[in-house]
């Protein structure tokens, strides 16, 4: 494989992560950020992943390839982990307290998934610069030291919850901010959304 692109490389001077003081602790279970979140949300086609938070600042999540998640025949589709990658980083927020969005995602698709596989996830975060967050994730085959079928590096960028309200469509953004349960998941993240 050719060698890593230069956005994903943090920075000499980059910061070591900080877990929150008030994060979850370890293996606690991390609830859904977005009820409709596609990747932790609570709807029927949705990957329903639950992330639970481990030590420093890392988390584990699993994911079950369904007939729905192929994209060869009895293979998941590389989107659909790649989607499990992104989500298991994104958990990540809620062991630092703060919202950050996906910049850049590179996946290393390493064996087929199969249908009925269960994808053992871990993410960590691997430096901080600034508002630049850089981690990575594994996912492994059918158990926690299972063979390791996809890898993934990326840059997360914090953003203010505001990033969400100017840019969501103004249906959910109203509904998402008359919703208590979802202030509080905002406010969980960032102490004035
Ligand atoms: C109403 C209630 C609301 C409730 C909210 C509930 C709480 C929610 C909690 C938690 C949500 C977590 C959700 C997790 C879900 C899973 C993760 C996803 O799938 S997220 C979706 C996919 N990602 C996007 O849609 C981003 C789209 N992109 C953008 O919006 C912008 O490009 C953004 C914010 C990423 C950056 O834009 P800029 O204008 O803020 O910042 P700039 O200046 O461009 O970049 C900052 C630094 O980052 C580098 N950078 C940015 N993008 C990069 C890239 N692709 N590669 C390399 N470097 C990049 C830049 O070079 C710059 O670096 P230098 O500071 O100059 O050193």
């Amino acid at each position: 494989m050719s060698g890593r692109t230069t956005g994903l490389t943090p920075p000499e001077d980059s910061k070591a992560p900080v877990r929150h003081p008030d994060a979850p602790a370890p293996g606690e279970t991390l609830g859904a950020h977005y009820d409709q979140c596609f990747g932790c949300g609570h709807q029927p086609g949705g990957l329903g992943l639950t992330t639970r938070a481990g030590e420093g600042v890392s988390v584990t999540a699993e994911f079950t390839v369904r007939t729905g998640h192929q994209g060869a025949p009895g293979l998941a589709h590389g989107g659909v982990l790649a989607a499990a990658l992104d989500e298991t980083l994104g958990s990540l927020n809620w062991l630092q307290r703060v919202i950050a969005v996906t910049g850049r995602l590179e996946t290393d698709f390493v064996r087929p998934v199969p249908v009925g596989a269960e994808l053992h996830l871990e993410a960590r975060v691997d430096a901080v610069h600034g508002r630049k967050i850089y981690c990575s994730a594994t996912g492994r085959i059918d158990a926690p030291d299972g063979p390791v079928a996809v890898r993934a590096q990326a840059l997360f960028i914090e953003v203010r919850v505001d990033h969400f309200i100017e840019n969501g469509r103004t249906e959910e953004i109203d509904a998402a901010l008359a919703d208590p349960d979802q202030v509080r998941v905002a406010r969980a993240f960032e102490v004035n959304p």
